[in-house]
């Protein structure tokens, strides 16, 4: 195919010069798709195919009208295709095409989604001879609104935790993370990103310093000790921005680095855990962002996800936070009319971003000073409001340079037309007084206008004709219509253009004369406008930095008043931060589960001698909700928000981690087991003795014997080495002895309470272990069938009177033998029904020794060992193991 000539040819050579997934080339009025892009797109986007021939062959070609390929784009990108577009431009011998840009998932400036839409980059360290302790270096940039991030992470489950948090649309993997399995199958499945292989050379060190020096400044590197790896990841993606030809590397002004010891680490399993920004099922609704997002902008709603999304340590920024939300809670009237001012502004940061690259229309720039004029509208309120004038609130609308602010929203208002047109090539865009030649233009236009529109009463008068129009269209241009009754008596100088039913159309020299002029006019107009209007953008793009600024501090009040509205509204109160270990929550609430049900408050009160609760409590009774809750409750204290709750006093964390459930896994076909010990792998490896960590059920998806054993042996390790605040849940009622023997840990439970059968919850935590777990109950409520529920309440009683692990035993009557684990003692009996093993006897002692009597010499040896261990001393883990293997030594007896 590729031997093909004419349009066709080009087609494909053009294909060549890119790596763009499809090829959208200009042929006149339209883009066209040819051959086997041309079936792509038709499929994705329903378009036509037809059939083009090129030299005897034939090809499918689908195609756009050129006004209407920015929709067509947009809609390939968010499907994850690259797509090159290619102009035509005219030459002396006819016309040629050149790619002028590829639009990818990263670069898309069309965007209408209000969520950041980041591309990010990520290096390998070890290949770029990092710095020592930079393993991973990232970059993140959203072309839409110019904001550029730097991160290093010390390995890949930090690099993966940094690429969940900013979830960008497409990632360019530097050289040597094109073969890192992990991370690539990672992003793959959790993040729904477009994978681009760029060019290795942009990622070379020396080439990417050189590009962020330029754009940012060596001062900034320098300040920032922003690391090589990190250098080359900012540096492919200004290489990558700029070869797409988004034109927008201008509205990149800044580089902030999204490291330091102020945020709290929040790895991606507890991000989708605690359901910050969807559900675990992936919806929006339900989400804690969804949940307590008041915001009135795009950018505020941006701005609060990232505040949900990097939580700070630093008190100091909290409480500043803290201050400004409780004013604004405690004045409603105030913060109601700084939202409805709000309502009004546009999105700042995205304005600047598309005057950068271009594309702003008039009313883009009608606008920016618009939403320029909001600023001194809010601080005009917060500086009438005492409240609000006593909080910190006038510090952040005084950050942006307020006199520049000015000037350019006069400089626009002046400018601009009130109500400007779309297209910016029509004219009609300024006011007067803008440009002197422009209302010089303007005025001997209108005066030419005015000589038309007064023609027909001055021909009236002068040459007493009735039934006199004057008018102007397409194909006659200017004329005069006279009622055909009239029409004979016009004088000679009109010259006859067309005949209508009733009436006749002329023209004069003079009125061509005036019509040739005011064309000419009305083009010099077109012209000196779009002139003046480049002219006028490329002075807002310049500004492009005070006008990000600007933003910023629009989102933030937006942000706080959202959270001062959701604190009123919901009764939340101002948490006490400090840097201990304590953390007493008193009548808690779970900040999404309140607004849907009639919630039954709940205190916590964690501290050093109590750092380990154990959390007990039957099948359903709000184990789960409890622990998010807490977490929830120190994530909103942490991002500087009120919280659900009477009284709180939160002691700052420095890392939330949770291990909890494993639905959506279990839906990609993954390993449970895999899945949760990888997690409680990473979370043993990270948690320190300032974080916070939430385990529920750790242990379940294996065997009982090995679950109890990790969960036990989790716990001491973290109780004991890592020392972090833990919340733990579990089933395994063998762990609430865990109190008994680790000073930390204290054990809750959820209540219930059970009445001749019928079990309700209580959802009230108490100190102190359940003392079981319900969980038939559950099962009846869910609807398994009577006969099962009743069978299962008789094994239970009897494995409750056992309270033991069962070992089974070889000979040809099957023996069971019973490990009473309470008394450390052993129970068997040599007939099959290991029920009626001698139930009235708690002597263990007495047991074994009749039992001895009738089972074979092997079996016996097993008793004697089994007899010799010394329970009390020996390890949970071991004593499990031993058990095991005497089980299998006696399956071999
Ligand atoms: N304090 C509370 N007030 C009101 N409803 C609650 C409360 N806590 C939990 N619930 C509700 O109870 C139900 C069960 O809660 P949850 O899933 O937390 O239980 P669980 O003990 O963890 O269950 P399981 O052991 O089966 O995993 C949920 O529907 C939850 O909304």
């Amino acid at each position: 195919m590729t031997d093909a000539t004419g349009i066709v040819g080009e087609f494909f050579s053009l294909k060549e010069e890119t790596d763009a997934e499809l090829l959208a080339m200009q042929c006149g009025d339209f883009y066209e798709f040819f051959a086997e892009d041309a079936e792509t797109v038709s499929e994705e986007l329903d378009l036509n195919v037809s059939q083009k021939s090129s030299h005897g062959s034939s090809y499918p070609m689908a195609g756009v009208p050129v006004d209407d390929l920015t929709p067509y784009l947009k809609a390939l990108v968010e499907r994850g295709y690259r797509v090159a577009v290619a102009d035509q431009y005219e030459t002396e011998s006819g016309h040629a095409r050149e790619i002028v840009r590829v639009v990818t998932p990263g670069t898309l400036l069309e965007t209408t989604d209000a969520d950041a839409q980041y591309l990010a980059a990520v290096v390998d360290g070890d290949s770029s001879g990092a710095i020592a302790g930079e393993t991973y270096g990232l970059a993140f940039a959203d072309v839409t609104t110019g904001r550029f991030l730097v991160a290093d992470a010390a390995d890949v489950d930090e690099a993966l935790t940094e690429l969940y948090r900013f979830d960008p649309v497409e990632v360019l993997p530097g050289p040597n993370v094109r073969t890192d399995d992990e991370l690539l199958s990672t992003v793959r499945e959790r993040i729904d990103a477009t994978l681009t292989l760029h060019d290795t050379e942009s990622f070379a060190p020396k080439r990417a310093g050189h590009a962020v020096r330029e754009q940012f400044g060596r001062e900034t590197i320098d300040r920032l000790a922003v690391g090589e790896s990190t250098l080359a990841a900012a540096g492919a993606i200004l290489a990558y921005v700029e070869e797409t030809g988004a034109g927008v590397l201008a509205s990149m002004t800044r580089l902030q680095s999204h490291r330091g010891d102020d945020h709290v680490t929040l790895d991606a399993t507890t991000q989708r855990n605690l359901e910050l920004t969807e559900t675990m099922h992936g919806d929006g609704d339900g989400s804690l962002f969804e949940t307590i997002d008041h915001t009135a902008t795009s950018a505020g709603g941006r701005l609060l996800k990232e505040w949900l999304q990097r939580p700070r340590r630093s008190i100091e920024a909290l409480e500043t936070r803290q201050q400004s939300v409780a004013a604004l809670s405690s004045a409603a009237l105030a913060r109601d009319e700084l939202t409805d001012t709000l309502g009004t502004a546009a999105d700042l940061a995205r304005l600047a971003s598309k005057a950068t690259h271009g594309s702003a229309d008039a009313r883009d720039l009608r606008s920016i000073q618009e939403t320029l004029a909001v600023l001194p509208a809010l601080s005009e309120t917060i500086s009438s409001t005492p409240e609000l004038a006593d909080s910190p609130l006038p510090v952040i609308v005084d950050r942006p340079d307020r006199e520049p602010a000015r000037e350019l929203r006069e400089t626009l208002d002046a400018a601009i037309a009130p109500e400007p047109p779309s297209t910016v090539t029509q004219g009609e865009l300024f006011q007067r007084g803008h440009d002197d030649d422009l209302d010089e233009v303007i005025e001997r236009h209108e005066e030419l206008k005015e000589w038309v529109d007064t023609l027909a009463d001055r021909e009236k008068r002068q040459y007493g004709l009735s039934h006199v129009t004057v008018d102007r269209n397409r194909t006659d241009g200017y004329y005069v219509q006279v009622g055909k009754s009239a029409a004979d008596g016009v004088p000679d100088h009109y010259e006859e253009i067309k005949t209508l039913k009733n009436s006749k159309r002329f023209t004069t020299d003079e009125l061509e004369e005036k019509e040739r002029e005011i064309l000419r006019l009305e083009r010099r107009r077109a012209d000196l406008e779009y002139e003046l209007f480049e002219q006028l953008r490329e002075d807002v793009a310049a500004r492009a930095e005070l006008l990000q600024d600007v933003g910023r501090a629009l989102a933030t009040v937006d942000v706080l008043a959202s959270l001062a509205t959701h604190a009123a509204e919901n009764r939340w109160v101002e948490p006490v931060l400090h840097r201990g270990d304590h953390l007493e929550i008193e009548q808690g609430r779970h900040p999404v589960v309140e607004q849907t049900t009639e919630f039954v408050p709940n205190d916590v009160r964690m501290d050093d001698d109590r750092g380990f609760l154990v959390v007990t409590g039957p099948n359903m009774s709000g184990k789960s909700t409890y622990m998010r809750q807490v977490a929830g409750i120190v994530l909103l204290a942490q991002i500087g928000s009120f919280v659900p709750a009477r009284e709180a006093e939160i002691g700052v964390v420095d890392g939330i981690f949770t291990r909890v459930g494993a639905l959506d896994e279990l839906a990609q076909g993954r390993s449970t087991f895999m899945v949760e010990m990888s997690e409680l792998s990473n979370i043993l490896h990270a948690a320190t003795d300032e974080s916070l960590v939430i385990l529920d059920e750790v242990g379940r998806g294996t065997a009982t014997y090995d679950g109890i054993s990790i969960a036990w042996a989790a716990t001491e390790y973290l109780h004991n080495t890592v020392q972090a605040k833990t919340l733990f849940a579990t089933h395994y009622h063998e762990l609430t002895g865990l109190a008994e023997n680790l000073p930390r840990v204290a054990n809750v439970h959820v209540a219930a309470d059970e009445r001749d059968g019928d079990v309700t919850f209580l959802r009230t935590v108490r100190d102190g272990p359940t003392d079981r777990s319900y969980g038939i109950h559950v099962a009846e409520l869910a609807g398994v069938p009577d006969p099962v529920v009743d069978r299962a309440e008789t094994v239970l009683d009897r494995l409750r009177e056992e309270n033991a692990i069962e070992a089974k035993g070889g000979s040809s009557e099957p023996v069971q033998a019973v490990f009473d684990v309470s008394s450390g003692q052993f129970r068997g009996t040599a007939n099959g029904d290991g029920g009626s093993a001698d139930h009235g006897s708690t002597d263990g002692g007495d047991a074994t020794s009749e039992a001895n009597e009738t089972i074979d010499p092997d079996a016996k040896a097993v008793l004697a060992d089994l007899e010799s261990i010394d329970v009390n001393t020996t390890p949970p883990i071991d004593l499990v193991t031993k058990v095991q293997e005497l089980q299998r030594r006696l399956e071999n007896a």
